[in-house]
Order: C-alpha cells, then structure tokens, then sequence
C-alpha cells in the first residue's frame, strides 16, 4: 500500500480529559475501514485495562489508516495518541514531535479547560498545524459559536474553520479527515540519507521483547539493518519493522516520514528511551545528528512501598522488575524501614502515575502494599559547602548541619467559572501559592496562573480543587525550578520510638498544623492496647506536638470479691509491671490508613 511521501500524513489528538479523543479516534479508524465496527472493542486505542476503567490515556498507540480523500487518492494517515495527563507532558511532547499536524478536540459544552490550553501550547512549540474540532455538538449543553470564540481569544488560533463534530454520532467524521488530508502538510525528510529516527513510544512484549514505535525522519529502516541508539550508545540487529493497523503487522520496510514499529531482541525498556533518535551502526551513523530534546524520564515523586506481609518482598521485588521492562520512568531500590521492614523507595512522574502503578502491583501481581506518605526531591545546602539532594525523609541532615533548603515549583494554571475565582484563590493561599497573573477569556471564566511548591500539589491539590469548585475548575502544571524555602522534617514517635515510615518533611510554617493533626488522627486510627500509647511529633529533639491513647483496663479484680485487699494491690502491681513490659517491648501495629492520613491531611 506503499504511497509517495507526499501522500503521507502524521498527526496526533490532542484534547482536556474527557473531552472525546479516544471516541473519536475510534470513530476515524471505523470511517477508513481500519476497524471493523463489530471487532470495535470499545476505545481500542487504550490497550490498557486500568486506562480504560479510569477513562484515561497513558501510553500512546500509532495506527496507519488508508483513506481515499475526495480527490481520488489515497493517502497513508498516521494517527499518534497521545497520554492525556500532566504526569506524561514529556511524552506528549514527543509524540507531537512526531507529527506534522493535529486535531484539537474541545467539548462543546464545556470549552477549553487547562489541558486543552497544555496541549495547544505544546503542539505549538512543535510547528504543528492545529485543526480545531469541536466535538459533542450533541449535547443539549452544546455551544460551538461559543468555544469557537474561546479557542480564539485563549489559544489564540483561528478556529473560523473550527470542524463541529459528533464522536459519538459520527458526525463531521469524513470533513476531520478531508482537512488532515488538506491541511496537515506532507512530511520532510529525505529517503536517501542516512537513518534517522524518533523513538516516540515503546511497550514491552514477552516474547518480541521491547517494541520501538518510530518516526522515520530520514532514510529507511528494515529487518537486518543494525541500529544505534544515540542517547544510550546502544546497538541492535533488527527483527522486524511494520506499522499498526491497528494490530501490529510486518511490513519489508519503514520509510522517511512514515511511522511504524520495530523490534530487535532488546530487554528494557531503558536500552530504548522513548526520545532517543535511532540511525544505523558504523561509520555512515556516526555522522548523523541526534534529533533535538532528549532527556530520559526523570521521576519527581517518591514514597516508600512496602509489602504487608514481610515474605513478600522477593515477589515485590519481581513485580517492580517486570513493570520497569515497560516504564523507563519507574524507578526502585530497596530500602529498610524499621517500621515496616524491608521494602522498596519508588520514583514516579508525578502522582497519578504513582497511584496506577500501586494499583497494578496490587491487582496484577497480588501484592498488598503498604505505602508511605510521598516525597518530592529537595535540596538541602549544607554548613560544610556541599549540597545534598533528598527524596527520602530518612537521610534529612541533622539540623545543625543545614545552612539552607530548597524545593521544587510548578508553574501551575488554573481555568475556572467566576463564581468560584474566591475558592481558587483561597486555596492558592494556603497551598503557599504564588499568584502570577489572571486573565479572563470568555465571559463567566477566569485563568489563573500560580507559582506553587510541588510538594503542596502531590498533596490531595486536585481533588481538593475539585472539591471546592464543584468539579468546574480545571488544572494543569509543569515544573518550572527551585526555590529556598524554610523547610524541616518531622519526626512522629509512638511511645518515644520514631516510626520512620512516617516522618515528613514540611515548611517550617505548617510543621505545627501538620503534626499535630497527624497525631490526632493517629490517635483516633490506632486500636487501643494493654498499655497506653504516647504519641509525639517532633523536630529534631523537640516535641511539637503530643497525644495519648489511654490504655484498655483489664479489670484483674472483678474476680475477687471482697476478698482481701493485700491479694488485690498484688493483682494490680502485677497489672502495672506487665504494662511496662509491653510499653518496652511493645509492638504497635499502625494500620496503613495512620499513613495514608499523612498525606490526606491537607493543610
Ligand atoms: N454526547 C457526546 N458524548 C461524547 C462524544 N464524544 C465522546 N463522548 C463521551 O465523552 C466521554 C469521554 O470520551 P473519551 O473519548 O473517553 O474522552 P478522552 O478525551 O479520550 O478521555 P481521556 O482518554 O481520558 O483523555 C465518554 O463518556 C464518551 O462517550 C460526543 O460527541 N457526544
């Protein structure tokens, strides 16, 4: 089916959650005849199961469509998903990169949110052109004059010809394709030349081991060929190329400007960064210059997973293992707690990745999992000169030691309706936000722009946003740098033992706040014992906070009626020894719930 290069054409669909990509990229390889309607599983694009059931995109999927356009020819169209979440911007970026043209798909109801805007500004850094659809035009709610203006005055892009469309109904299906055919331009790139290639994706197969998904920008790439990754300095011989349509299936060669797959015997995912550009061994190679903007996958938040029964962690361990085969951005290593015995320090990209991997762990693998409260990475400059970078509350510095500290910011964007700008903003005060600017797009909206610590975001931010605007606001960050700020890390001490797993480190300002709502919810979630429980939060040595649990009394002299008084002081002084056995043996089982209130405790 092989068509000239300038028959071929790349895009992507970009769009806020929800608001239709995955129906309609259904609905586009139903129209090409790439899909079958009956063989349709629901959103074949998400080949994920906790994708689908949280109805969000992660890893991204190429498929080649054939579409005989109005004018008689058939053209090749690569569609490139791409992840829908903030935790994944990188690889968003990379698949746009891939792409010469893409569709941005506005609920018509709804209009454009803070992703619409993430994903309009990336596409364009990347010179794509935008082709703006605005889909549920269904909906009784429906305004498209409305978010066409919007597109306008907020994104900034002529949406004159802003395509209305029906995902669902199937409506403006064949005008999207006719203007990817029409407006999208052909790729450069010059089939003569030396390999080179962008990987923008890749999944990891049990049997084929990593599959590549490329965009060819020069030269071709076929089985045999051996290829040199250029950020990794690795090499491989070539099992198979192909495409997806929307399987995987061979094809004898891959050409500049196409898209499509290969694999090549190699184990992890880390040999194949998604970013790295391919070109081929030896000499001709060696010449070719690596596509611009790689940098691998860089985890950014961090909580110490833990299995609930200790003779699990050589299966946790397994399990990290085979999940890192296909997510280079998942980090480990094993660490101890006393606490809570051995287990693992995970990096994540960011929040949401770190809940899906918890859940895949505890779903797919059968593990249960305690897990600690998570943790950006800080950076504490120390008296002696030298500078320390922490993840992990356990290797905080002694207090003396630290001459000045510093944590991560976002540069965060908010779109909300009037009536709550308030909520936002009070919000944004107590998150220790900094407020930037604020635009008002369309009537009845407003943009907020907020510098806010990572830390305060990791920590319930959204669903407390939800919650507050009533799920109207939107929100959307990236990271911008470091900036000092007082922070100090709290001890919590159950009966005078520190329970590392769930020391915390906090600016100095909410260290009170936090720690005493924390052993008051402790106290509230811990069983009673034998004994009393001292609870206590502290910085350094000194004690913040402090809470008692009061021990349950066994009444040891029920039993003697009026017997003689010497025989009941003697049951009692027994009763006090054995308390201060336990006290000092004693084993408090804290329930995962004492640790998830660590981070749940908001502000
Ligand atoms: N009424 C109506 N509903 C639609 C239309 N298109 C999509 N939907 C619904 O909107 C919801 C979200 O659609 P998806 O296609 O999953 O949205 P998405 O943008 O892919 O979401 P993510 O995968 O989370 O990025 C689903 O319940 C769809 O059935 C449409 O044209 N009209």
């Amino acid at each position: 089916m092989a068509v000239p290069q300038d028959r071929i054409r790349n895009f992507c669909i970009i769009a806020h959650v929800d608001h239709g990509k995955s129906t309609l990229a259904d609905r586009l390889l139903e129209f090409t005849g790439t899909v079958d309607k009956r063989d349709m599983q629901a959103q074949l694009l998400d080949q994920m199961d906790i994708e689908r059931e949280r109805g969000i995109t992660i890893k991204m999927a190429a498929v080649r469509m054939a579409y005989t356009a109005k004018d008689g020819l058939e053209y090749e169209l690569n569609l490139i998903d791409t992840p829908g979440h903030v935790d994944f911007t990188y690889e968003v970026s990379r698949s746009l990169n891939a792409c010469e043209g893409a569709l941005l798909v506005v609920d018509a109801a709804q209009g454009v949110e803070a992703q619409t805007l993430a994903n309009a500004n990336l596409a364009m850094n990347a010179n794509l052109e935008i082709i703006p659809v605005i889909n549920k035009i269904d909906l009784p709610a429906a305004d498209p004059d409305r978010v066409a203006e919007e597109i306008e005055s907020v994104l900034a892009i002529d949406a004159t010809e802003a395509i209305p469309c029906s995902a669902k109904e199937g409506i403006g299906i064949e005008e999207i394709l006719e203007a990817v055919v029409q407006k999208v331009p052909p790729p450069a790139g010059d089939p003569t030349k030396p390999l080179r290639a962008l990987v923008f994706d890749s999944h990891y197969d049990g049997y084929l081991g990593v599959v590549a998904y490329v965009r060819i920008v020069d030269g071709t790439l076929k089985a045999g060929d051996k290829v040199h990754f250029i950020a990794t300095g690795k090499e491989f011989p070539v099992s198979e190329v192909g495409t997806f349509a929307p399987r995987m299936r061979p094809a004898e060669l891959l050409r500049a400007g196409g898209t499509g797959y290969f694999h090549a015997a190699i184990k992890s995912v880390t040999d194949a960064r998604v970013g790295d550009t391919i070109t081929v061994a030896g000499r001709e190679g060696k010449a070719v210059e690596a596509l611009p903007g790689y940098r691998p996958a860089k985890p950014m938040v961090f909580c110490g997973l833990y299995p609930h029964d200790s003779s699990d962690f050589p299966n946790l361990r397994e399990a990290l293992s085979k999940m890192q085969l296909n997510d280079a951005a998942l980090s480990f290593e094993a660490e101890s707690s006393a606490a809570m015995g051995f287990g693992f320090r995970c990096g994540f990209l960011g929040l949401l990745h770190m809940e899906i991997v918890q859940e895949r762990l505890e779903r797919e693998f059968n593990l249960a999992l305690l897990a600690t409260a998570p943790s950006v990475i800080y950076h504490v400059y120390k008296t002696d000169g030298t500078m320390e970078v922490i993840d992990n509350p356990a290797n905080w510095p002694t207090t003396t030691t630290i001459e000045r500290t510093e944590e991560p910011y976002v540069d965060a964007t908010i779109i909300v309706p009037t009536d709550y700008v308030g909520a936002v903003m009070e919000m944004g005060r107590e998150r220790r936000g900094i407020q930037d600017r604020m635009e008002y797009p369309a009537p009845g909206r407003v943009m907020l722009y907020y510098k806010l610590p990572l830390a305060e975001i990791i920590m319930d931010f959204f669903d407390q946003l939800k919650s507050r605007t009533k799920g109207y606001a939107s929100f959307d960050y990236e990271l911008s740098d470091y900036s000092p700020s007082p922070l100090v890390k709290v001890d919590v001490q159950v009966n005078a033992d520190p329970v590392d797993a769930l020391s915390f480190i906090v600016h100095r300002d909410k260290a009170f706040p936090r720690g005493k709502m924390l052993v008051e919810k402790l106290k509230e979630i811990l069983p009673r014992q034998m004994f009393e429980i001292k609870l206590q939060a502290a910085i350094g040595g000194k004690i913040i906070a402090a809470e008692r649990v009061s021990a349950l009394r066994k009444n040891v002299i029920a039993k003697c009626y009026g017997g003689d008084i010497s025989r009941k002081r003697k049951l009692l002084e027994k009763q006090k020894e054995g308390k201060k056995r336990m006290k000092q043996f004693g084993n408090v089982e804290i329930p995962q719930e004492a640790f998830m209130s660590v981070l749940k405790l908001g502000n």
